[in-house]
């Protein structure tokens, strides 16, 4: 399995403290998730995928169909973001439109559609999470849960390369939980989800454990959330 990501020896300093301390993972399952205590490192780890976090030492590469080769995020961001979808754990940092449908459709602009496609990505988007009778209200008149929904019909619409999830189903409701498990479980791209919700970890192929800006336990999620839940208890 030929990884879409590897981080070689990655640590990333901040105001002189280490975040991130010497990872290293190639990562080639279709799902993988990151678990970790609170201020463990995950959405850094996440972040250094796309160039919103850049390591002081060592490098990612990405390696994605569509790029002319592995990248590394943090020399070529453009590439990187054009490449890998991300959704942030708070949705009101992602949705920034009047309505569900034209939030949609301006995620999808630098892909310069034809109108009657984009359209039809919108609606197929918004459909996918169960919007689309939502489509054109006020997106402030819609739920936290329903929001946090847009934010991942918004980013998949534009269909990633790659898919990163900081903690998405924090807001939603056990369905919606479900719905969203099931459309990682979907989606065709490789996916990487930072998640305190340990059934999502646990649906995944591969879960990392994260404490202390480290990689601390790798392995099936079985073996990998025993793992995690033994630190926890010990803590
Ligand atoms: N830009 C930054 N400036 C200062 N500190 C930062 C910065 N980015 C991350 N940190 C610190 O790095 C640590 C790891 O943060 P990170 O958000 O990666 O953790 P996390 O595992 O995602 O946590 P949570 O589960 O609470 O979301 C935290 O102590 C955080 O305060």
């Amino acid at each position: 399995m030929s990884p879409w990501a590897t981080f070689d020896r990655v640590g990333l300093r901040v105001d002189g403290v280490d975040v991130l301390r010497g990872v290293s993972v190639a990562l080639g399952e279709r799902r993988v998730a990151l678990v970790g205590a609170n201020g463990s490192g995950k959405s850094t780890l996440l972040r250094c995928l796309n160039a919103l976090a850049r390591p002081t030492t060592g490098r990612v590469l990405l390696d994605l169909p569509g790029l002319p080769g592995p990248v590394d995020p943090a020399r070529d961001h453009a590439a990187a973001r054009a490449a890998v979808g991300f959704v942030f754990t708070d949705p009101d940092a992602q949705v920034v439109m009047p309505t569900p449908a034209e939030d949609v459709a301006l995620s999808l602009r630098r892909l310069r559609l034809p109108v009657p496609e984009r359209d039809a990505r919108v609606r197929a988007a918004l459909a996918h999470v169960g919007l689309t009778d939502r489509a054109d209200v006020s997106v402030h008149d819609l739920s936290s849960g329903q929001r946090q929904l847009l934010a991942v019909a918004a980013v998949l619409a534009t269909s990633p390369r790659l898919l990163v999830m900081d903690e998405p189903t924090t807001l939603l409701d056990l369905r919606n939980s479900r719905l969203l498990r099931r459309t990682v479980e979907a989606v065709e791209v490789p996916v990487v989800v930072a998640t305190h919700d340990l059934d999502l970890a646990a649906s995944c192929d591969r879960v990392l454990v994260v404490d202390g800006g480290r990689v601390v336990a790798d392995d099936a999620p079985g073996p990998a959330l025993a793992a995690y839940r033994a630190l926890l208890d010990d803590a």
